[in-house]
Protein backbone atom coordinates (compact mmCIF):
# COMPACT_ATOMS: atom_id res chain seq x y z
CA UNK A 1 0.00 0.00 0.00
CA UNK A 2 1.64 3.20 -0.78
CA UNK A 3 0.55 6.68 -0.56
CA UNK A 4 -1.07 6.63 -4.90
CA UNK A 5 -3.48 3.90 -3.95
CA UNK A 6 -4.62 6.51 -1.53
CA UNK A 7 -4.53 9.39 -3.55
CA UNK A 8 -5.91 7.19 -6.63
CA UNK A 9 -9.12 6.37 -4.53
CA UNK A 10 -9.95 10.02 -3.00
CA UNK A 11 -9.47 11.21 -6.63
CA UNK A 12 -13.09 9.46 -7.25
CA UNK A 13 -14.92 12.65 -5.04
CA UNK A 14 -12.75 14.95 -6.22
CA UNK A 15 -15.35 16.24 -9.12
CA UNK A 16 -18.00 16.53 -6.16
CA UNK A 17 -16.59 19.18 -4.16
CA UNK A 18 -19.47 21.43 -3.65
CA UNK A 19 -21.85 18.17 -2.09
CA UNK A 20 -18.28 16.83 -0.12
CA UNK A 21 -17.75 20.82 1.35
CA UNK A 22 -21.85 20.85 2.24
CA UNK A 23 -22.28 17.46 3.65
CA UNK A 24 -19.28 18.02 5.81
CA UNK A 25 -20.16 20.92 7.38
CA UNK A 26 -23.32 19.52 8.12
CA UNK A 27 -21.53 16.78 9.99
CA UNK A 28 -19.42 18.93 11.91
CA UNK A 29 -21.80 21.10 13.14
CA UNK A 30 -23.46 17.81 14.67
CA UNK A 31 -19.75 16.80 16.00
CA UNK A 32 -19.52 20.36 18.00
CA UNK A 33 -23.01 19.51 19.53
CA UNK A 34 -21.83 16.69 20.60
CA UNK A 35 -19.11 17.93 22.24
CA UNK A 36 -20.94 20.25 24.39
CA UNK A 37 -22.34 17.44 26.22
CA UNK A 38 -20.10 16.48 28.73
CA UNK A 39 -19.30 19.95 29.27
CA UNK A 40 -23.12 20.39 30.39
CA UNK A 41 -22.82 17.74 32.29
CA UNK A 42 -19.98 19.57 34.70
CA UNK A 43 -21.64 22.71 34.81
CA UNK A 44 -25.33 21.06 36.11
CA UNK A 45 -23.03 18.23 38.57
CA UNK A 46 -20.86 21.05 40.18
CA UNK A 47 -24.25 23.10 39.63
CA UNK A 48 -22.35 26.07 37.92
CA UNK A 49 -25.41 27.10 35.31
CA UNK A 50 -27.23 29.67 35.89
CA UNK A 51 -30.67 29.27 37.52
CA UNK A 52 -32.74 30.05 34.79
CA UNK A 53 -30.51 27.46 32.10
CA UNK A 54 -31.43 25.08 34.83
CA UNK A 55 -35.10 25.92 34.87
CA UNK A 56 -35.40 25.60 31.10
CA UNK A 57 -32.69 22.53 31.08
CA UNK A 58 -35.38 20.00 29.56
CA UNK A 59 -36.33 22.34 27.11
CA UNK A 60 -32.85 22.90 25.80
CA UNK A 61 -32.28 19.41 25.40
CA UNK A 62 -35.35 18.36 23.86
CA UNK A 63 -34.54 21.35 21.43
CA UNK A 64 -30.95 19.96 20.75
CA UNK A 65 -32.07 16.24 20.19
CA UNK A 66 -34.41 17.31 17.70
CA UNK A 67 -32.23 19.25 15.81
CA UNK A 68 -29.35 16.74 16.10
CA UNK A 69 -31.65 13.73 14.65
CA UNK A 70 -33.07 16.17 11.72
CA UNK A 71 -28.97 17.37 10.60
CA UNK A 72 -27.87 13.96 11.10
CA UNK A 73 -30.97 12.66 8.72
CA UNK A 74 -29.78 15.04 5.96
CA UNK A 75 -25.81 13.99 6.39
CA UNK A 76 -26.72 10.91 6.33
CA UNK A 77 -28.75 11.53 3.17
CA UNK A 78 -26.40 13.52 1.74
CA UNK A 79 -23.38 11.31 2.18
CA UNK A 80 -25.59 8.40 0.70
CA UNK A 81 -26.29 10.77 -2.85
CA UNK A 82 -22.70 11.02 -3.09
CA UNK A 83 -21.65 7.61 -2.83
CA UNK A 84 -24.30 6.70 -5.23
CA UNK A 85 -22.95 9.25 -7.53
CA UNK A 86 -19.29 8.49 -6.77
CA UNK A 87 -19.87 4.60 -7.36
CA UNK A 88 -22.08 5.08 -10.68
CA UNK A 89 -19.43 7.51 -12.18
CA UNK A 90 -16.55 5.25 -11.69
CA UNK A 91 -18.74 2.04 -12.56
CA UNK A 92 -19.69 4.35 -16.22
CA UNK A 93 -15.65 4.87 -16.62
CA UNK A 94 -15.04 1.01 -16.20
CA UNK A 95 -18.04 0.08 -18.43
CA UNK A 96 -16.13 2.41 -21.25
CA UNK A 97 -12.46 1.54 -20.66
CA UNK A 98 -13.77 -2.46 -20.69
CA UNK A 99 -15.63 -1.40 -24.11
CA UNK A 100 -12.65 0.10 -25.78
CA UNK A 101 -10.30 -3.55 -24.85
CA UNK A 102 -8.96 -5.51 -27.49
CA UNK A 103 -10.38 -9.17 -28.47
CA UNK A 104 -7.11 -10.36 -26.61
CA UNK A 105 -8.17 -9.07 -23.49
CA UNK A 106 -11.17 -10.17 -23.50
CA UNK A 107 -9.58 -13.99 -24.50
CA UNK A 108 -7.96 -13.57 -21.60
CA UNK A 109 -10.42 -12.56 -18.94
CA UNK A 110 -13.56 -13.77 -17.95
CA UNK A 111 -16.65 -11.90 -18.19
CA UNK A 112 -18.98 -13.26 -15.22
CA UNK A 113 -16.01 -12.40 -12.59
CA UNK A 114 -15.29 -9.15 -14.21
CA UNK A 115 -19.28 -8.31 -14.15
CA UNK A 116 -19.06 -9.23 -10.05
CA UNK A 117 -15.95 -7.38 -9.51
CA UNK A 118 -17.72 -3.92 -10.97
CA UNK A 119 -20.77 -4.68 -8.82
CA UNK A 120 -19.19 -6.06 -5.63
CA UNK A 121 -15.81 -4.12 -5.19
CA UNK A 122 -17.12 -0.89 -6.17
CA UNK A 123 -20.17 -0.76 -4.38
CA UNK A 124 -17.08 -1.34 -1.59
CA UNK A 125 -15.37 1.74 -2.66
CA UNK A 126 -18.66 3.50 -2.30
CA UNK A 127 -19.48 2.56 1.42
CA UNK A 128 -15.45 2.90 2.44
CA UNK A 129 -15.44 6.54 0.43
CA UNK A 130 -18.49 8.27 2.24
CA UNK A 131 -20.30 6.88 4.69
CA UNK A 132 -17.67 5.02 6.06
CA UNK A 133 -15.35 8.21 5.43
CA UNK A 134 -17.58 10.49 6.99
CA UNK A 135 -17.42 8.75 10.33
CA UNK A 136 -13.95 8.75 10.20
CA UNK A 137 -14.36 12.33 9.88
CA UNK A 138 -16.78 13.24 12.66
CA UNK A 139 -14.70 10.85 14.92
CA UNK A 140 -11.35 12.60 14.14
CA UNK A 141 -12.99 15.98 14.92
CA UNK A 142 -14.51 14.41 18.23
CA UNK A 143 -11.69 12.92 19.16
CA UNK A 144 -9.43 16.00 18.25
CA UNK A 145 -12.94 18.09 20.46
CA UNK A 146 -12.69 15.41 23.28
CA UNK A 147 -8.78 15.95 23.62
CA UNK A 148 -8.51 19.27 23.83
CA UNK A 149 -11.32 19.72 26.49
CA UNK A 150 -10.27 16.79 28.44
CA UNK A 151 -6.95 19.00 28.86
CA UNK A 152 -8.86 21.76 30.29
CA UNK A 153 -10.35 19.74 32.91
CA UNK A 154 -7.37 17.83 34.03
CA UNK A 155 -3.64 18.22 32.48
CA UNK A 156 -2.27 15.30 34.60
CA UNK A 157 -5.16 13.07 33.50
CA UNK A 158 -4.33 13.30 29.91
CA UNK A 159 -1.28 13.31 30.43
CA UNK A 160 -0.88 9.77 31.72
CA UNK A 161 -3.45 8.46 28.69
CA UNK A 162 -1.22 9.84 25.79
CA UNK A 163 1.36 7.33 26.77
CA UNK A 164 -1.77 5.28 25.06
CA UNK A 165 -1.82 6.95 21.85
CA UNK A 166 1.75 5.58 20.30
CA UNK A 167 0.39 2.01 21.26
CA UNK A 168 -2.94 2.38 19.43
CA UNK A 169 -0.74 3.76 16.59
CA UNK A 170 1.45 0.50 16.05
CA UNK A 171 -1.57 -1.50 16.60
CA UNK A 172 -3.34 0.15 13.90
CA UNK A 173 0.03 -0.22 11.36
CA UNK A 174 0.30 -3.86 11.96
CA UNK A 175 -3.45 -4.56 11.05
CA UNK A 176 -3.27 -2.83 7.92
CA UNK A 177 -0.44 -4.37 7.01
CA UNK A 178 -2.34 -7.79 8.15
CA UNK A 179 -5.65 -7.15 6.21
CA UNK A 180 -4.38 -5.70 2.69
CA UNK A 181 -3.76 -8.78 1.13
CA UNK A 182 -5.89 -10.86 3.20
CA UNK A 183 -8.96 -8.21 1.32
CA UNK A 184 -6.97 -9.03 -2.06
CA UNK A 185 -7.59 -12.64 -1.90
CA UNK A 186 -11.24 -12.79 -0.52
CA UNK A 187 -12.39 -10.52 -3.48
CA UNK A 188 -10.76 -12.43 -5.45
CA UNK A 189 -12.57 -15.60 -4.16
CA UNK A 190 -16.03 -14.06 -4.19
CA UNK A 191 -15.38 -13.60 -7.75
CA UNK A 192 -14.27 -16.95 -8.24
CA UNK A 193 -17.39 -18.18 -7.01
CA UNK A 194 -19.92 -15.65 -9.16
CA UNK A 195 -18.08 -17.15 -11.99
CA UNK A 196 -18.73 -20.75 -11.21
CA UNK A 197 -22.33 -19.78 -10.51
CA UNK A 198 -23.02 -17.87 -13.87
CA UNK A 199 -21.42 -20.77 -15.52
CA UNK A 200 -23.96 -23.03 -13.89
CA UNK A 201 -26.94 -20.96 -14.40
CA UNK A 202 -25.65 -20.51 -17.97
CA UNK A 203 -25.61 -24.03 -18.71
CA UNK A 204 -29.03 -25.47 -16.61
CA UNK A 205 -30.01 -27.09 -19.62
CA UNK A 206 -26.57 -28.89 -20.14
CA UNK A 207 -26.43 -29.66 -16.21
CA UNK A 208 -30.11 -31.20 -16.82
CA UNK A 209 -29.60 -33.30 -19.42
CA UNK A 210 -26.22 -35.10 -17.91
CA UNK A 211 -27.52 -34.76 -13.97
CA UNK A 212 -24.58 -32.60 -13.77
CA UNK A 213 -26.45 -31.52 -10.33
CA UNK A 214 -23.87 -32.93 -7.63
CA UNK A 215 -21.00 -32.33 -9.74
CA UNK A 216 -21.87 -28.82 -10.44
CA UNK A 217 -23.22 -27.70 -6.97
CA UNK A 218 -20.13 -28.98 -6.11
CA UNK A 219 -17.82 -26.66 -8.05
CA UNK A 220 -20.16 -23.74 -6.48
CA UNK A 221 -19.52 -25.32 -2.80
CA UNK A 222 -15.76 -25.35 -3.08
CA UNK A 223 -15.04 -21.90 -4.38
CA UNK A 224 -17.38 -21.05 -1.64
CA UNK A 225 -15.42 -22.70 1.14
CA UNK A 226 -12.34 -21.21 -0.09
CA UNK A 227 -14.21 -17.67 -0.15
CA UNK A 228 -15.78 -18.65 3.46
CA UNK A 229 -11.64 -19.67 4.45
CA UNK A 230 -10.11 -16.24 2.83
CA UNK A 231 -13.05 -13.78 4.76
CA UNK A 232 -12.50 -15.89 8.29
CA UNK A 233 -8.90 -14.97 7.72
CA UNK A 234 -9.39 -11.16 7.51
CA UNK A 235 -12.44 -10.75 10.15
CA UNK A 236 -10.59 -12.66 12.36
CA UNK A 237 -7.45 -10.05 11.77
CA UNK A 238 -9.86 -7.35 12.59
CA UNK A 239 -11.66 -9.07 15.54
CA UNK A 240 -7.97 -10.04 17.70
CA UNK A 241 -8.05 -5.90 16.56
CA UNK A 242 -11.18 -5.09 18.10
CA UNK A 243 -10.18 -7.17 21.71
CA UNK A 244 -7.17 -5.77 21.87
CA UNK A 245 -8.55 -1.82 21.07
CA UNK A 246 -11.57 -2.98 23.78
CA UNK A 247 -8.52 -3.84 26.42
CA UNK A 248 -7.16 -0.51 25.51
CA UNK A 249 -10.79 1.27 26.28
CA UNK A 250 -11.52 -0.27 29.67
CA UNK A 251 -8.16 -0.51 31.23
CA UNK A 252 -7.33 3.27 30.47
CA UNK A 253 -10.97 3.83 31.78
CA UNK A 254 -10.37 2.10 35.11
CA UNK A 255 -6.38 3.96 35.36
CA UNK A 256 -8.27 7.22 34.99
CA UNK A 257 -11.08 6.61 37.40
CA UNK A 258 -8.75 5.76 40.17
CA UNK A 259 -6.30 8.30 39.45
CA UNK A 260 -9.38 11.00 39.62
CA UNK A 261 -10.67 9.82 42.81
CA UNK A 262 -7.26 10.43 44.24
CA UNK A 263 -7.61 13.65 42.36
CA UNK A 264 -10.83 14.49 44.04
CA UNK A 265 -9.21 13.63 47.33
CA UNK A 266 -6.26 15.97 46.92
CA UNK A 267 -9.03 18.93 45.52
CA UNK A 268 -7.17 19.32 42.11
CA UNK A 269 -10.43 17.70 40.76
CA UNK A 270 -14.31 18.49 40.84
CA UNK A 271 -16.55 15.19 40.70
CA UNK A 272 -18.31 17.39 37.98
CA UNK A 273 -15.02 17.41 35.97
CA UNK A 274 -14.12 14.01 37.17
CA UNK A 275 -18.07 12.73 35.63
CA UNK A 276 -17.55 14.84 32.55
CA UNK A 277 -13.89 13.83 31.86
CA UNK A 278 -14.89 10.49 31.32
CA UNK A 279 -17.70 10.84 29.25
CA UNK A 280 -15.32 12.61 27.30
CA UNK A 281 -12.75 9.66 27.28
CA UNK A 282 -15.60 7.36 26.61
CA UNK A 283 -16.78 8.92 23.52
CA UNK A 284 -13.20 9.93 22.52
CA UNK A 285 -12.72 5.82 22.70
CA UNK A 286 -15.86 5.87 20.38
CA UNK A 287 -14.46 7.78 18.04
CA UNK A 288 -10.86 6.04 17.67
CA UNK A 289 -12.56 2.61 17.84
CA UNK A 290 -15.29 3.83 14.71
CA UNK A 291 -11.74 5.47 13.41
CA UNK A 292 -10.05 2.51 13.40
CA UNK A 293 -12.92 0.50 12.13
CA UNK A 294 -12.95 2.78 9.06
CA UNK A 295 -8.96 2.05 8.63
CA UNK A 296 -9.89 -1.29 8.40
CA UNK A 297 -12.30 -1.02 5.96
CA UNK A 298 -10.44 1.36 3.93
CA UNK A 299 -7.14 -0.78 3.96
CA UNK A 300 -9.95 -3.29 3.52
CA UNK A 301 -11.41 -2.14 0.54
CA UNK A 302 -7.51 -0.81 -1.09
CA UNK A 303 -6.97 -4.55 -1.42
CA UNK A 304 -10.33 -5.93 -3.12
CA UNK A 305 -10.25 -2.81 -5.45
CA UNK A 306 -6.53 -2.88 -6.92
CA UNK A 307 -7.64 -5.07 -9.96
CA UNK A 308 -10.17 -2.25 -10.82
CA UNK A 309 -7.85 0.50 -10.67
CA UNK A 310 -5.09 -1.76 -12.65
CA UNK A 311 -7.61 -2.65 -14.89
CA UNK A 312 -8.26 1.55 -15.41
CA UNK A 313 -4.33 2.16 -15.62
CA UNK A 314 -3.15 -0.38 -18.24
CA UNK A 315 -3.40 1.39 -21.52
CA UNK A 316 -2.69 -1.40 -23.29
CA UNK A 317 -5.12 -3.43 -24.85
CA UNK A 318 -6.47 -0.78 -26.05
CA UNK A 319 -8.66 0.02 -29.42
CA UNK A 320 -8.01 3.83 -31.10
CA UNK A 321 -10.88 5.28 -31.73
CA UNK A 322 -11.69 6.18 -35.73
CA UNK A 323 -8.98 8.99 -36.80
CA UNK A 324 -11.22 9.66 -39.77
CA UNK A 325 -14.75 9.44 -41.59
CA UNK A 326 -12.75 7.90 -45.20
CA UNK A 327 -14.22 4.39 -46.08
CA UNK A 328 -11.95 2.06 -47.34
CA UNK A 329 -12.66 0.22 -50.18
CA UNK A 330 -11.20 -1.79 -52.76
CA UNK A 331 -9.66 -5.26 -53.33
CA UNK A 332 -8.50 -6.57 -50.11
CA UNK A 333 -4.93 -8.31 -49.77
CA UNK A 334 -3.27 -10.20 -47.56
CA UNK A 335 0.27 -9.87 -48.27
CA UNK A 336 2.99 -12.48 -46.26
CA UNK A 337 0.61 -12.34 -42.97
CA UNK A 338 0.93 -14.60 -40.21
CA UNK A 339 -0.51 -15.16 -36.86
CA UNK A 340 -1.14 -16.67 -33.67
CA UNK A 341 -3.33 -15.52 -31.34
CA UNK A 342 -1.43 -13.83 -28.30
CA UNK A 343 -2.53 -16.71 -25.51
CA UNK A 344 -1.98 -19.13 -27.51
CA UNK A 345 1.75 -18.26 -29.29
CA UNK A 346 2.89 -21.89 -29.59
CA UNK A 347 0.12 -22.21 -32.53
CA UNK A 348 0.89 -20.73 -35.84
CA UNK A 349 -2.56 -19.97 -37.49
CA UNK A 350 -1.26 -18.48 -40.48
CA UNK A 351 2.42 -18.49 -41.69
CA UNK A 352 3.12 -15.63 -45.03
CA UNK A 353 -0.48 -16.14 -46.34
CA UNK A 354 -1.47 -14.90 -49.33
CA UNK A 355 -4.78 -14.15 -50.75
CA UNK A 356 -6.88 -11.76 -52.52
CA UNK A 357 -10.80 -10.69 -52.49
CA UNK A 358 -12.08 -8.71 -55.51
CA UNK A 359 -13.67 -5.59 -54.60
CA UNK A 360 -17.80 -6.40 -55.62
CA UNK A 361 -16.96 -10.28 -56.25
CA UNK A 362 -18.28 -13.05 -53.98
CA UNK A 363 -15.58 -15.02 -52.38
CA UNK A 364 -15.96 -18.42 -50.79
CA UNK A 365 -13.29 -18.96 -48.10
CA UNK A 366 -13.51 -23.37 -47.50
CA UNK A 367 -11.51 -25.99 -45.48
CA UNK A 368 -11.41 -28.45 -42.61
CA UNK A 369 -12.36 -27.39 -39.07
CA UNK A 370 -9.82 -25.38 -36.79
CA UNK A 371 -7.86 -24.00 -40.69
CA UNK A 372 -8.51 -20.55 -39.50
CA UNK A 373 -11.76 -19.31 -41.77
CA UNK A 374 -12.97 -17.20 -38.71
CA UNK A 375 -9.90 -16.53 -37.62
CA UNK A 376 -9.26 -14.73 -41.33
CA UNK A 377 -12.60 -12.98 -40.80
CA UNK A 378 -11.68 -11.58 -37.57
CA UNK A 379 -8.21 -10.54 -38.49
CA UNK A 380 -10.10 -8.74 -41.23
CA UNK A 381 -12.66 -6.97 -38.77
CA UNK A 382 -9.51 -6.09 -36.61
CA UNK A 383 -10.31 -7.75 -33.38
CA UNK A 384 -7.00 -8.89 -34.17
CA UNK A 385 -3.65 -7.52 -35.93
CA UNK A 386 -1.14 -9.56 -38.13
CA UNK A 387 1.72 -10.74 -36.01
CA UNK A 388 3.70 -10.56 -39.48
CA UNK A 389 2.47 -9.15 -42.56
CA UNK A 390 -0.09 -6.77 -43.95
CA UNK A 391 -3.71 -6.41 -45.08
CA UNK A 392 -4.10 -4.36 -47.58
CA UNK A 393 -7.41 -2.47 -48.43
CA UNK A 394 -7.22 -0.87 -52.03
CA UNK A 395 -3.73 0.64 -51.77
CA UNK A 396 -4.05 1.36 -47.88
CA UNK A 397 -2.28 -0.88 -45.27
CA UNK A 398 -5.00 -2.16 -42.28
CA UNK A 399 -3.39 -1.11 -39.26
CA UNK A 400 -4.27 -0.32 -35.73
CA UNK A 401 -5.44 3.06 -36.60
CA UNK A 402 -7.10 2.46 -39.54
CA UNK A 403 -9.35 -0.55 -38.61
CA UNK A 404 -12.03 1.94 -36.87
CA UNK A 405 -12.35 3.17 -40.31
CA UNK A 406 -12.61 0.35 -42.41
CA UNK A 407 -14.95 -1.28 -39.61
CA UNK A 408 -17.43 1.51 -40.83
CA UNK A 409 -17.59 -0.44 -44.25
CA UNK A 410 -17.61 -3.76 -43.23
CA UNK A 411 -20.90 -6.22 -41.80
CA UNK A 412 -20.36 -9.55 -40.57
CA UNK A 413 -23.43 -12.08 -40.12
CA UNK A 414 -22.32 -15.01 -38.16
CA UNK A 415 -23.59 -18.65 -36.97
CA UNK A 416 -25.02 -17.23 -33.69
CA UNK A 417 -25.56 -13.64 -33.63
CA UNK A 418 -24.76 -11.48 -31.06
CA UNK A 419 -28.27 -10.24 -29.26
CA UNK A 420 -28.64 -7.88 -26.45
CA UNK A 421 -31.44 -8.34 -23.28
CA UNK A 422 -33.51 -5.16 -24.54
CA UNK A 423 -35.87 -3.94 -27.81
CA UNK A 424 -35.86 -5.34 -30.86
CA UNK A 425 -35.48 -1.78 -32.15
CA UNK A 426 -32.30 -1.30 -29.99
CA UNK A 427 -30.85 -4.41 -31.18
CA UNK A 428 -30.82 -2.90 -34.60
CA UNK A 429 -30.17 0.75 -33.88
CA UNK A 430 -29.05 0.86 -30.38
CA UNK A 431 -29.10 4.96 -30.36
CA UNK A 432 -32.54 4.70 -31.36
CA UNK A 433 -33.40 3.40 -27.43
CA UNK A 434 -37.33 2.96 -26.90
CA UNK A 435 -38.21 6.43 -29.15
CA UNK A 436 -36.91 6.50 -32.29
CA UNK A 437 -37.18 9.16 -34.59
CA UNK A 438 -39.73 8.43 -37.60
CA UNK A 439 -36.77 8.61 -40.19
CA UNK A 440 -35.03 5.95 -37.59
CA UNK A 441 -38.13 4.31 -37.61
CA UNK A 442 -38.64 4.20 -41.27
CA UNK A 443 -35.00 2.70 -42.06
CA UNK A 444 -35.35 0.06 -39.46
CA UNK A 445 -38.56 -1.21 -41.09
CA UNK A 446 -37.17 -0.70 -45.07
CA UNK A 447 -34.13 -2.92 -43.61
CA UNK A 448 -35.81 -5.91 -41.87
CA UNK A 449 -38.38 -6.06 -44.90
CA UNK A 450 -35.28 -6.57 -46.88
CA UNK A 451 -33.94 -9.08 -44.16
CA UNK A 452 -37.89 -11.28 -44.03
CA UNK A 453 -37.94 -10.01 -40.55
CA UNK A 454 -40.51 -7.60 -40.66
CA UNK A 455 -43.33 -9.77 -40.43
CA UNK A 456 -42.06 -12.08 -37.58
CA UNK A 457 -40.97 -8.66 -35.69
CA UNK A 458 -44.75 -7.04 -36.27
CA UNK A 459 -46.14 -10.77 -34.79
CA UNK A 460 -44.51 -9.82 -31.74
CA UNK A 461 -46.40 -8.56 -28.25
CA UNK A 462 -44.92 -5.02 -28.79
CA UNK A 463 -43.50 -5.21 -32.41
CA UNK A 464 -40.62 -3.51 -32.74
CA UNK A 465 -40.89 -2.66 -29.05
CA UNK A 466 -40.69 -6.32 -27.49
CA UNK A 467 -38.04 -7.01 -24.70
CA UNK A 468 -35.62 -9.79 -25.85
CA UNK A 469 -35.00 -11.77 -22.53
CA UNK A 470 -31.69 -13.18 -21.97
CA UNK A 471 -29.62 -12.43 -24.92
CA UNK A 472 -32.84 -13.36 -27.56
CA UNK A 473 -33.17 -17.20 -25.97
CA UNK A 474 -36.95 -17.08 -27.53
CA UNK A 475 -35.98 -16.41 -30.95
CA UNK A 476 -35.30 -18.85 -33.10
CA UNK A 477 -31.99 -19.13 -34.68
CA UNK A 478 -33.65 -18.69 -38.02
CA UNK A 479 -35.53 -14.77 -36.37
CA UNK A 480 -32.08 -14.09 -34.75
CA UNK A 481 -30.43 -14.20 -38.10
CA UNK A 482 -32.90 -12.21 -39.79
CA UNK A 483 -32.19 -9.46 -37.61
CA UNK A 484 -28.95 -9.92 -37.90
CA UNK A 485 -29.09 -9.32 -41.60
CA UNK A 486 -31.62 -6.41 -40.65
CA UNK A 487 -28.51 -4.88 -38.77
CA UNK A 488 -25.90 -5.33 -41.64
CA UNK A 489 -28.70 -3.34 -43.71
CA UNK A 490 -28.79 -0.81 -41.71
CA UNK A 491 -25.02 -0.76 -41.46
CA UNK A 492 -24.47 0.14 -45.36
CA UNK A 493 -21.29 -1.88 -45.81
CA UNK A 494 -19.00 -2.08 -48.37
CA UNK A 495 -18.09 -5.60 -47.14
CA UNK A 496 -19.97 -8.48 -45.66
CA UNK A 497 -19.06 -11.13 -44.39
CA UNK A 498 -21.05 -14.25 -43.61
CA UNK A 499 -19.62 -16.89 -41.20
CA UNK A 500 -21.49 -20.57 -41.53
CA UNK A 501 -24.56 -18.04 -41.55
CA UNK A 502 -26.62 -20.79 -42.47
CA UNK A 503 -25.39 -23.77 -41.30
CA UNK A 504 -27.68 -23.93 -37.81
CA UNK A 505 -30.99 -23.41 -39.81
CA UNK A 506 -33.55 -25.91 -41.41
CA UNK A 507 -33.79 -25.86 -45.11
CA UNK A 508 -37.05 -23.88 -44.98
CA UNK A 509 -35.58 -21.23 -42.79
CA UNK A 510 -32.07 -21.36 -45.14
CA UNK A 511 -34.10 -20.01 -48.46
CA UNK A 512 -35.65 -17.37 -46.12
CA UNK A 513 -31.63 -16.22 -44.87
CA UNK A 514 -30.41 -16.72 -48.67
CA UNK A 515 -33.45 -14.43 -50.06
CA UNK A 516 -32.89 -11.63 -47.23
CA UNK A 517 -29.42 -11.86 -48.26
CA UNK A 518 -30.27 -11.18 -51.85
CA UNK A 519 -31.04 -7.70 -50.48
CA UNK A 520 -27.94 -7.23 -48.47
CA UNK A 521 -25.23 -8.20 -50.86
CA UNK A 522 -26.12 -6.01 -54.12
CA UNK A 523 -22.75 -4.81 -55.28
CA UNK A 524 -21.04 -5.78 -52.26
CA UNK A 525 -17.86 -7.41 -51.79
CA UNK A 526 -19.36 -10.90 -50.26
CA UNK A 527 -16.63 -13.23 -48.17
CA UNK A 528 -18.70 -16.52 -47.33
CA UNK A 529 -17.11 -18.33 -44.72
CA UNK A 530 -18.71 -22.04 -45.60
CA UNK A 531 -18.50 -25.66 -46.55
CA UNK A 532 -21.76 -25.90 -48.71
CA UNK A 533 -21.35 -27.15 -52.19
CA UNK A 534 -23.79 -24.13 -53.64
CA UNK A 535 -22.04 -21.52 -52.22
CA UNK A 536 -19.15 -22.52 -53.69
CA UNK A 537 -20.42 -23.49 -57.06
CA UNK A 538 -22.25 -19.38 -57.10
CA UNK A 539 -18.97 -17.92 -55.51
CA UNK A 540 -16.68 -15.61 -58.18
CA UNK A 541 -13.76 -17.43 -56.29
CA UNK A 542 -12.75 -19.78 -54.10
CA UNK A 543 -10.18 -19.78 -51.29
CA UNK A 544 -9.27 -23.04 -49.46
CA UNK A 545 -7.60 -22.77 -46.08
N1 LIG B 1 -9.75 -16.57 -29.24
C1 LIG B 1 -8.94 -17.60 -29.50
N2 LIG B 1 -7.85 -17.78 -28.73
C2 LIG B 1 -7.01 -18.82 -28.99
N3 LIG B 1 -7.18 -19.70 -29.97
C3 LIG B 1 -8.27 -19.56 -30.75
C4 LIG B 1 -9.19 -18.51 -30.56
N4 LIG B 1 -10.18 -18.63 -31.49
C5 LIG B 1 -9.85 -19.70 -32.23
N5 LIG B 1 -8.71 -20.26 -31.80
C6 LIG B 1 -8.03 -21.42 -32.37
O1 LIG B 1 -7.65 -21.07 -33.68
C7 LIG B 1 -7.78 -22.18 -34.56
C8 LIG B 1 -8.61 -21.76 -35.78
O2 LIG B 1 -9.92 -21.47 -35.33
P1 LIG B 1 -11.05 -20.94 -36.32
O3 LIG B 1 -12.27 -20.75 -35.51
O4 LIG B 1 -10.52 -19.81 -37.08
O5 LIG B 1 -11.20 -22.20 -37.27
P2 LIG B 1 -12.30 -22.47 -38.39
O6 LIG B 1 -11.55 -22.91 -39.60
O7 LIG B 1 -13.21 -21.32 -38.52
O8 LIG B 1 -13.05 -23.71 -37.71
P3 LIG B 1 -14.59 -24.18 -37.90
O9 LIG B 1 -14.75 -24.59 -39.34
O10 LIG B 1 -14.66 -25.34 -36.99
O11 LIG B 1 -15.44 -23.04 -37.49
C9 LIG B 1 -8.41 -23.30 -33.76
O12 LIG B 1 -7.39 -24.19 -33.38
C10 LIG B 1 -8.97 -22.62 -32.53
O13 LIG B 1 -8.87 -23.43 -31.40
Amino acid sequence: MNQSDHIQRLKLIAPYKKEVFFALSIMLVTAVAQLALPKLVNYYVDGLAPATLFASFHLYTLLAIIVFSLLSAVRFYLFERLGIKVVSHFRLTIHKTLLHKTASYFDAINIAELASRINADTQMLKDALTTSAAQAIRATTITIGCIIMMFTLSTTLSLVLLFCIPTFIFATKLLSKKIEPLSEREQDALAKTNKIAFDNLNGHTLIKLYSWFGSSQNRYHNTTQSYITCAKRTISAIAVFQAFFNFLIFSSLIIMLILGSHLIKQNTLTIGELASYVLYLGMAFTSLNSLASFWAEWVHTLGATRYLFQLLDNDNDVEPLAQSKRRFIGDIRFRDVSFYYPNKPEKHIFEKLNIQIKQGQTTVISGPSGNGKSTLAKLLLGYYLPTNGEIMIGNHSLNKLSIACFRKTIAYVEQEPIMFSSSIIENLIPEATNTPTPDQMNRVISACKKANAHDFIEQLPDGYFTQICDRGNQLSGGQKQRIAIARAILHEPEVVILDEYTSALDIENQQVIEQAMHNLLVNKTVIIISHKQEHIANADNLILL
